[in-house]
Formats: structure tokens, sequence, C-alpha cells
């Protein structure tokens, strides 16, 4: 796992970087400035194009007047850096930069509060304004400024951060901030870039190793993780010789009315691909004929109308419930009784988020380790309005640790949130995924890694991941526009057998 640090735990891993590797802050500095550089020339070969770096006068902006210097010793021809000078403060590490610049033949402009601005267009404009030193909304000469950055036809390019945004915290959705093409960050993404807000302002994210003390930012121990590839590889277990389908589990997928079988479909299909030894779909009685013909593996049992089905639970590995099951009365009857009659962890989606969001007298038989999956509408319903995904990682840390259960909680990174207050971002997963049925799908991925003992936690892991994994094998090197979750589930086997090889 990369743990994901607060912007004060990044200030702590630079000065014990500084203090122990041992190296100089201007030398660190240094680091970072031609790890961003050898980044940029590989992908701005055009030495002709107009460069135009704006630095701040912290360690944001000496990143940016040494940015400068390299590039022009890389031959980059038509350089201009802009100094803002808002404030009479600066750091060392920037005046030691900006000396060492002023001996080039770049050409220099110091802007000052109240001075028009410099013209810009077409070309490139590297970001070095503020980093993670933000520490308000911007205001004054910044705000003016970087509006008018907004407003140009340049491509940016921010030094570790968008000027204005907050690496962690809530993002005010009203704050001027730079709106960055590219961001080339620094060690790790920050926290605040694997969520939602920052799409407005982070068009494409590469992060460069700066060679911090990876030991000390371990032993800080941040409740927030990037689960990578390595981790996966390590949980998953292998088929051994001489097991069969009862070594696998057996799970019991309640969904579907008549008018949306299909989620019901994808997500016992998807259990059964993920590796469940048995599935059984508890569906209406009129979408037999759909289970059968789509995928007779899965065995039925059959809902009348009204009537609650007779199921023997105890001999159910575990159960997921919701995908297009409806909240109707005879739904709400079931998911009752599922909760009443079943003690290990189930998976809970859809429909039964939205039944226990209305009937949270519900919330005492939930049995603990089960897991929720909501998307954002979902976990909204469940725990209120919230104005920032922040405050939403707030509330689902309380709530997790609350009711002792596992949050899901979907997007682009989506979250698996614990009892004990940790935070895993998943790592995989593109946008050619975001169609109707992916999430019936991850319903049935992690009801079949539960049915094969993998823990509450593992199964949420592994089952983002696997997700998101078998939807990039699709779409990245086919570059498809679109990937079906029905498509996704047969690739599911494919690669899980990658992961362990
Ligand atoms: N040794 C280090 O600490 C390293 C730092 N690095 C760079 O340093 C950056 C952080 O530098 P600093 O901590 O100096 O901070 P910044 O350069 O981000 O900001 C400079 C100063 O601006 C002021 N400020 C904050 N919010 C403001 C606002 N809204 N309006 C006006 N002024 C504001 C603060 O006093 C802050 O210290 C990182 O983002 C990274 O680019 C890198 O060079 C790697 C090494
Ligand atoms: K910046």
């Amino acid at each position: 796992m990369l743990p994901l640090l607060l912007a004060s735990q990044i200030r702590e891993a630079d000065a014990h970087t500084v203090a122990h590797e041992p190296i100089a802050s201007i030398d660190l500095m240094e680091r970072a400035s031609k790890a961003f550089v050898g980044w940029f020339v590989n992908h701005f070969p055009d030495k002709n194009k107009n460069i135009a770096i704006y630095c701040g006068t912290g360690n944001n902006g000496g990143d940016g007047v040494a940015i400068a210097r390299m590039l022009y010793d890389h031959g980059y021809e038509a350089l201009s850096v802009k100094i803002a000078r808002f404030s009479s403060r600066s750091t060392d590490e920037f005046d030691k930069n900006l000396a060492r610049l002023k001996r080039l033949d770049v050409p220099l402009t110091e802007m000052e509060n109240g001075d028009d601005l410099p013209e810009e267009s077409n070309g490139i404009v590297i970001d070095a304004l503020l980093g993670t030193g933000l520490n308000k909304p911007l205001e004054g000469e910044y705000e003016k400024l970087v509006k008018y950055l907004n407003s140009v036809k340049c491509t940016m390019v921010a030094v570790d951060i968008p000027t204005g945004f907050f690496a962690d915290g809530e993002i005010d959705p009203d704050a001027t901030i730079l709106k960055a093409d590219l961001v080339i960050t620094f060690q790790q993404p920050k926290i605040n870039f694997l969520l939602p807000e920052s799409g407005p302002y982070i068009g494409c994210l590469e992060v460069v190793h700066i060679g911090l003390d990876e030991k000390f930012i371990r032993s800080l121990n941040s409740p927030y993780q990037l689960v990578e590839e390595k981790d996966i590889r390590a949980k998953l277990k292998h088929r051994k010789r001489f097991t069969n389908k009862g070594t696998y589990g057996h799970a019991l997928i309640i969904a579907g009315q008549p008018e949306t079988m299909g989620a019901a479909l994808l997500s016992s299909s998807a259990c059964a691909y993920a590796g469940a030894g048995l599935t059984t779909a508890c569906i209406p009685e009129n979408g037999l004929i759909a289970l059968n013909n789509h995928q007779p593996e899965v065995m039925a049992i059959v809902r009348k109308e009204k009537e609650l089905p007779d199921v023997d639970w105890p001999k159910f590995s575990t159960i997921a419930i919701g995908p297009g099951l409806g909240k109707d009365a005879a739904s709400l009857k079931l998911f009752t009784r599922v909760l009443a009659s079943f003690d290990r962890p189930v998976v809970i989606d859809a429909d039964a988020i939205n039944m226990l969001a209305s009937n949270p007298d519900l919330w005492k038989h939930v049995p603990k380790g089960s897991i929720l999956t909501p998307h954002v509408k979902e976990f909204d319903r469940l725990f209120g309005e919230h104005k920032s995904w922040w405050q939403r990682l707030q509330t689902g840390k309380q709530q997790a640790k609350n009711y002792d259960v596992y949050i899901v909680l979907k997007n682009d990174y989506t979250i698996t949130i614990t009892p004990v207050e940790k935070f895993y971002f998943n790592s995989t997963s593109n946008a050619a995924m975001a169609s109707g049925g992916m999430g019936d799908v991850l319903t049935g991925i992690i009801a079949a890694l539960l049915a094969q003992k993998y823990s509450s936690e593992d199964a949420c892991i592994i089952g983002n991941y696997i997700h998101g994994k078998a939807g990039d094998e699709l779409a990245l090197p086919n570059r498809m526009y679109a990937v079906l979750p029905g498509r996704l589930i047969t690739q599911l086997p494919v690669t899980m057998v990658k992961l362990m090889a």
C-alpha cells in the first residue's frame, strides 16, 4: 500500500529526509525540480514553444525558478519567468535559486501588488505559484492572477499541486483554483487528488519520485492508503489440488424485479465468474427463464409475489442483497428476514441500502463485518447530505466504526472505509466503465470473495481492485469507449489468474 499523507505530514517527511538522509533542503528542491523536468522534457519536446513559468516566493516558487534554469540548460529557447512578489516574505531556497537563475539569459519579470498582468497566449504556463504551503483560499492579487491564468488559452502544467487547491480537507466549490491540464506531483498523489472535487482542476496527473524517506512515511501510519497491485498479489489465494465446489463457498444473491432482472443476472454471473463454488440467485418467478438462459450455472430460489421464499439460510456462506430488488413491502419484508436470519457478513447494495436509509431500525440487525456498497447518492440517503467528499469520508469513518461495517464508497478511486478508521483508495478502473450495471457486478464479486472465505476487508479491497483491473484490461489497450458489465464479467477469471501469476 502507498500511504497517502496530509500536507502537514508531507512537510514532516520533507524535514525528516533533509535531516536524516541527510540532504540540504536546497538539494532536495534540486532533486524535485529535476524529477519534474525529466518528465516535462520527454512530453513537451518542442524547444521553441513559449513557456511562461509563474513562481511564488515560497518553496513551490523555488521549484519553479529551478525548473526554469534546468529547462534553459536543456535548450528551451522561449522561456520567461514571472515572479509574483505579492508578499515581502521568501524562503532561502527560493532566494538561492533566483540568484542562480539571474546568472542566465532568461527574461524575468517581477509582478507586484497592483501591477498589470502579463499577457499570455498559446504556449505553456508552468504554475509554481503556491504548493502544499497553501493555508487559506486565494484572495487579492493571487486570486486575480489565477482567475486570469484560467482565462488564457495555454496548456497549464502545475508543479506539485494546482495553485489554490488544498492537498487535504474540504474544497470550497466557489474557491478560485488554477485549472491545470497536467499536474506533475512530488512523491505521491495528495489525498484530495483522489476525490471528485479535483476533476475540474486536474486534467491529468503524473507522480514523480523525489526520494523522501519511505520508512519514515510508513511510520506515520496514515489512515489513508492507496492500494497497489502488489497488495492484491499478496492477498489472492491460489486454488489448491483436491478442492471442490464446497471449498469455495455458496453465495446467495437476492436481487431483481421483473423489470430489473438484468441487475440480478449481472450480479449472480459476476459472483460465479469471480469464483464462488456455488451461486444461487433469489429472483422473481418470471425471471426464471431469463436466468436459466443467461447463466445455467446459477441456481434459483423463486420469489412469488408477496410471499417470503422458504430459504435454508445457514447453508449459505454469504448473502448479497439489493441489486434491482425494489423497495416495496415484499422486498422490505425479505430484507428484514435476511437480517434476522443470518449472522455472517452480508453485502448490502442498491435498494437494500435505500431500505436501510428509510428504516434505520434495521441497522441493529446488520451483521458485524457486513459490507455496504453505496454510490454517492445512496451514501447521502443513508447518512444525510454532505457538502464535500472530505465530509463524506469523515462521516463514513464514524458510521463504519459505529455499526462495525465496511463502507465501499464508489467512485473513480472507490474508497473502502473500515470500522478501524482506515481508508483504502482503489487504484484501478477507468471512465469507460461508467455504465449501468457495473455496481451490480461489483456486488457479485465481493459476495464471491466472502464466499471464498476472504475477510470482509480483503473482499472489499480485492473486489474493487479486480473489478477495475478487468475494466482497465479491456478498455485501455483496446481504446474502448465503453466497457459493458457483461463483457467485464467474463474477463474476471483472466484478470484474477494474471494477478496470481
Ligand atoms: N524541502 C521541501 O520542503 C520541499 C518542498 N518542495 C516544494 O515546496 C512546496 C511547499 O512549499 P512552501 O511550504 O514553502 O509553501 P508554498 O510555496 O506552497 O507557499 C508559500 C507560502 O505562501 C503563503 N501562503 C499560503 N497560502 C496563501 C494564500 N492563499 N495566499 C497567499 N499566500 C499564501 C504561506 O505563507 C506559504 O508558506 C511544495 O508544494 C513543493 O513544490 C519541493 O521542492 C520538495 C522539497
Ligand atoms: K503550483
